[in-house]
């Protein structure tokens, strides 16, 4: 227990009990009087919690609720999300954390985090060393212009960090005290946000990618100044700022890219479970990926790169590689590549017996080549017709179909479609949620390739092994761990991913997995498998009083 005292003391979110404190703590305290002659425990304070989460009117206001009973008491909140984790993630997380970001400003009540402004840009040491808590495991920083599917939010984008960094304590176990969400306040091209006289954000356009790079090379150079071995994870910034962030400073320090590779390691762990059930591995198989933005061009490396780990050699990988964009297969003949594109480009030749003229498009790739896997992140609504998933289906025993652009409405195919083009025998996860299929009189849930189920155990890996790196293999590793925790392996009529209610179980098993690989590749102090575990166990910290 703390030296706070009374008024202090319950109204510090993380040591509060509230109605928990027992008759000896009041008194010791000096709380007499100040709360209900009452004594609940942590059980009861729950179950009124969810009573009051029932009784909002709709999803924004019980994202607010939670956010205050957050701000309130930490420990409460997180056995309340522990409670009904299939229940509370939606509404701490996707979606409704959207709703959140959209509304920030009108919605606020209490600071949380940093916020860093440009403006501030000469006072970065200075406001870190403002934060609430000095020892942190994990941050997560947005600028705000990319936020989920609804763009540029401004200082709204606060809400994502917020929400990831309490899956990373609700999931991954991270002591809530040591976590901390950033927001860099670059300005905003969102028009809306820059009328809304209620607008928390330094009111001004988003500043030149000059200034913009500059200022985030003086805000890492802060946090490596304050906090040298914190894991830094960058979240929701827009393509063209993603990959060179990531690529400036992934070998710098403790650090990844949720949306590039969190996202990536979640597809090829669907993508693990269904190779097995479909029994082909992925080395064998020919995948065909629509879309060639990061995300897209981040999952199809992240295959090449497991294809040769499963033993091909890197052309014999990338032969088996096929990516395409609106304008259709990207060729090395083409001159609107940029470079992680034309890494993936066909040579012209590879297509010539086709007789295709002009870019051959998806039609033409799935009737020329058995693809066992067919991926989507193009945004691209409807682009796996009846005719290509049909002609797959005709030359593979088990396709794997993945439509995974969001929000659901840009999804490249619906599941129900899918299955029933394919008689069931489609492997099917998808980005964004869908209503399950019906097979036999039996609903089956359709995975849902989002991240949480790579960040939060990624975090508990990293700070238990005491990592001082992300590398490719271990978000790899991720991915297989994910794969093998596939209730498709046991049940045909399962899920490719696990149920949102097993997320914290599985995220112990990845949590092992990357931590093992970080010894391997030299970035974490030599373990066994037995004192990583151990580590895991002790850092997981879990809601009690
Ligand atoms: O937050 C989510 O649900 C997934 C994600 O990272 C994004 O869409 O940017
Ligand atoms: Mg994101």
């Amino acid at each position: 227990m703390s030296d706070l005292t009374g008024c202090g003391l319950l109204s510090d979110p993380l040591r509060t009990k509230g109605t928990a404190f027992t008759e000896s703590e009041r008194a010791e305290h000096g709380l007499r009087g100040l709360l209900p002659y009452a004594v609940t425990s942590l059980d009861e304070q729950v179950r009124r919690c969810w009573g009051q989460i029932d009784r909002q009117s709709d999803d924004l206001q019980r994202y607010v609720y939670l956010r205050s009973l957050q701000d309130r008491n930490e420990t409460l909140f997180y056995a309340v999300l522990a409670h009904d984790v299939a229940r509370a993630l939606p509404l701490v997380y996707t979606p409704t954390v959207a709703e959140g970001c959209r509304h920030f400003s009108e919605l606020w009540q209490r600071p949380r985090g940093l916020y860093l402004s440009w403006p501030h840009r000469d006072q970065l040491v200075e406001m870190l060393r403002n934060r609430p808590r000095k020892e942190i495991d994990v941050i997560v920083v947005t600028d705000g212009q990319r936020i989920l599917g609804i763009g540029d939010q401004g200082v709204g984008g606060m809400g994502i960090p917020v929400g990831k960094l309490s899956l990373y304590t609700s999931i991954g176990g991270i002591d809530p005290a040591r976590t901390l969400p950033i927001l860099l306040d670059v300005g905003t091209d969102n028009a809306d946000l820059l009328d809304d006289p209620f607008y928390l954000g330094w009111r001004h356009h988003r500043i030149s990618d000059d200034d913009y790079f500059a200022f985030v090379d003086a805000f890492v150079e802060a946090v490596q100044a304050e906090l040298p071995e914190v894991l830094l994870q960058w979240e929701d910034f827009a393509t063209p700022h993603a990959a060179p962030i990531l690529e400036r400073y992934r070998d710098r320090l403790l650090t990844f890219n949720d949306d590039i590779q969190g996202t990536a390691a979640v597809a090829l762990g669907a993508l693990h479970g269904a190779s097995k059930i479909a029994g082909t591995p992925l080395k064998e198989q020919q995948v065909v990926m629509v879309g060639a933005g990061s995300a897209g061009i981040g999952v199809m490396d992240m295959v090449r790169q497991e294809m040769v780990d499963e033993g091909l050699s890197d052309a014999q990988a990338r032969a088996r590689c096929w990516i395409l964009d609106v304008h259709g297969l990207l060729t090395t003949d083409r001159d609107d590549l940029a470079e992680d594109q034309r890494a993936f480009a066909r040579d012209p030749a590879d297509v010539e017996s086709w007789g295709v003229q002009g870019n051959p498009q998806l039609a033409d790739v799935v009737e020329h080549v058995r693809a066992g896997v067919l991926l989507g992140l193009s945004t691209a609504k409807g682009a796996f017709t009846e005719e290509i998933v049909r002609t797959m289906a005709s030359k593979v025993e088990r396709p794997i179909i993945f439509p995974l652009s969001n929000p659901t409405a840009n999804a490249e195919a619906r599941p129900a479609d899918v299955d029933a083009w394919t008689e069931g025998k489609a492997l099917v996860a998808t980005g964004s949620p869908f209503p399950p299929l019906h097979r036999d009189g039996v609903d089956i849930p359709v995975a849902q390739c989002n991240n949480v189920y790579v960040f939060p155990a990624v975090g508990l890996a990293v700070t238990a092994a005491r990592a001082n790196r992300v590398t490719n293999a271990m978000m790899r590793a991720a991915a297989r761990a994910l794969g093998d925790a596939s209730p498709a392996l046991a049940d045909a009529k399962a899920p490719l991913l696990p149920a949102w209610a097993d997320v914290r179980d599985t995220a112990d098993d990845i949590a092992l997995a990357v931590a093992r690989q970080a010894v391997t590749d030299g970035v974490a102090p030599d373990a066994s498998d037995d004192e990583l575990r151990t580590a895991i166990r002790g850092t997981r910290w879990t809601p009690d009083y």
